[in-house]
């Protein structure tokens, strides 16, 4: 059951098997690739992709020569210290000439760092100011990232390297295929979409300080809705798309679920050239070596488990409990259906159960989640803010997870929640539907409404009352495999065949 799953996200959407066979042929392994992001875990993370970012060039290097490209953040150049100079990039219209550095992680992973100070180093997040705005020159900011990894790619950022391929990870990245191809440099590209929801998208009076040009502003180019697209070049202009599990690679054919590009994205299915790899976990996901928790467990030790639920009820300030216990963790916005959680409190507390939410998002979101803990006090505990030993501690210490997301790409915590002995109870979409089997691992309901949560919710607090079957769910979840190798193999078949189709160096 658990393989077929798997396999199903890993064949991908509509494309033929025979061609995507999952394990790379003989003759491709080596190939050099730049792995193009806005965030990489080991130092700044917002999201899933940093997440990603971190995991999936480090299992590609097993096959592949992986290089990643970040811009050089704030938080980046503290933590790495000296960036030694192995390039400069020339600078395109409003977009500045910089400096390429390049460095290894401590374990050997090789990163170039776009050193750019008047677009990079700042007190705030990637994309956002410290007041949670987007940064006013966002488009000339990733426009920098797309050009670089194109420079880099025609053997311009340095001397000693260029790349077989360029893999390009959501809008931040999505120039790089379409300045290659303006140069008419067909160096083969994958565009992974982590979330079709953002997409980079800017006023059709930015083409010039973007260096775009104006025969590329129409349908067939980074035109979408009368503006300028990131994410629609990417799409468009790449010569493979990709997105993190087959469910959702499906559903971003439909006009529900396509945002406005379903269109485009039918198209590049039917061409052959849409395909869903499911995201993986790395091995830090072990409630049997986690250093962040309270008391190590595995899946006969319900007592380790019970100490990190009592270390959870300690820090969020809950009262004693023998009832069940629910997290949420997460990104505080629309798409993780938080409304529907903030509605389902009454219910839960009603039925015995806590709540306990970390996250930070949406301003609205974060005051509603701080006035459901002082209504329900001892019942429901948040912590506002980002820190990774919590959701863990969360992870471990609770029964249940709610994500009841309008829809999910891949979605990573109910991964994580699963290895963790914590079951998810989930909208089925996306990667959701991919990675939780219902009544197994986990509770999914169909119906985007109250009702249809508070049914999964009301099966999650009946399983919870069966000691019998809350175990045997519980090791059904924890045995559940979610390696990335899997899914670098995917990646590589990919690689692959787009390396093949576009031309071999
Ligand atoms: N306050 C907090 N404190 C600590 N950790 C927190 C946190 N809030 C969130 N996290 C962590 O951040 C990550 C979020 O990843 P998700 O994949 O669940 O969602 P996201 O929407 O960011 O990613 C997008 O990209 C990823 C990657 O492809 C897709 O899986 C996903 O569906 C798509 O929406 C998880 O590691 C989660 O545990």
């Amino acid at each position: 059951m658990r393989d077929a799953s798997r396999r199903k996200a890993s064949l991908g959407a509509r494309v033929p098997p025979s061609r995507w066979a999952t394990s790379a042929p003989a003759g491709s392994r080596g190939r050099r690739i730049l792995f193009v992001t806005s965030e990489i875990a080991d130092y700044v993370k917002i999201g899933g992709l940093g997440d990603v970012s971190a995991a999936l060039p480090r299992a590609l290097r097993k096959q592949h020569h992986v290089r990643v490209l970040i811009p050089g953040y704030r938080e980046l150049l503290v933590s790495l210290g000296n960036v030694p100079v192995v390039g400069r990039l020339d600078g395109l219209s409003s977009l500045p000439a910089c400096n390429l550095g390049r460095i290894e992680t401590r374990d050997g992973l090789t990163l170039y760092v776009l050193l750019c100070p008047e677009l990079y180093d700042r007190e705030g997040s990637p994309y956002v100011d410290v007041n949670g705005a987007d940064w006013a020159d966002n488009d000339i900011r990733f426009a920098r990232l797309g050009l670089a990894a194109a420079d880099i790619a025609c053997g311009l950022g340095d001397p000693t390297w260029a790349p077989d391929l360029i893999h390009l990870n959501d809008w931040p990245s999505g120039l790089a295929p379409a300045y290659l191809a303006w140069r008419g440099r067909p160096t083969p590209s994958i565009m992974t979409i982590h979330n079709l929801a953002y997409q980079g998208v800017f006023g059709r009076d930015r083409l010039g300080a973007l260096g775009i040009p104006d025969a590329a502003f129409q349908m067939h180019g980074v035109e979408f809705c009368g503006d300028l697209s990131f994410l629609k070049a990417g799409i468009f202009y790449a010569s493979h798309v990709t997105t993190v599990s087959s469910t959702y690679a499906e559903e971003i054919t439909t006009p529900e679920f396509g945002c406005g590009l379903d269109g485009l994205l039918r198209t590049r299915a039917r061409e052959g050239r849409l395909t869903g790899i499911l995201n993986g976990i790395d091995e830090s996901w072990d409630p049997r070596t986690d250093p962040h928790l309270a008391s190590p467990f595995d899946a006969n030790d319900w007592k380790g488990k019970s100490v990190n639920a009592e270390e959870v009820r300690n820090a969020f300030g809950l009262a004693v409990s023998r009832g069940p216990l629910f997290a949420v963790v997460s990104r505080l916005v629309h798409q993780k259906g938080l409304d529907l959680t903030i509605q389902a409190t009454q219910t839960i507390v009603r039925q015995g159960g806590q709540i306990v939410v970390t996250g930070r998002g949406e301003g609205r979101l974060e005051a509603e989640l701080q006035n459901l803990a002082a209504r329900y006090p001892g019942q429901v505990g948040v912590k506002i803010g980002f820190d990774e030993g919590i959701a863990r501690r969360m992870f471990a210490g609770s029964d249940f997870l709610l994500m009841p997301s309008r829809f999910e790409p891949c979605g990573l915590s109910q991964m994580y929640a699963q290895r963790f002995g914590s079951l998810p109870v989930a909208h089925r979409t996306g990667g959701l539907a991919d990675t939780i089997e219902d009544g197994i691992t986990g509770f999914l309901f169909k119906d985007l409404s109250l009702a249809g949560f508070l049914n999964a919710v009301y099966r999650s607090i009946d399983a919870f009352g069966s000691r019998r079957q809350l175990k045997a769910m519980r090791r059904s979840a924890m045995a559940r495999s979610f390696e990335w190798q899997q899914s670098a193999s995917d990646y590589a078949a990919v690689y692959d065949c787009v390396v093949r189709s576009v031309g071999v160096r």
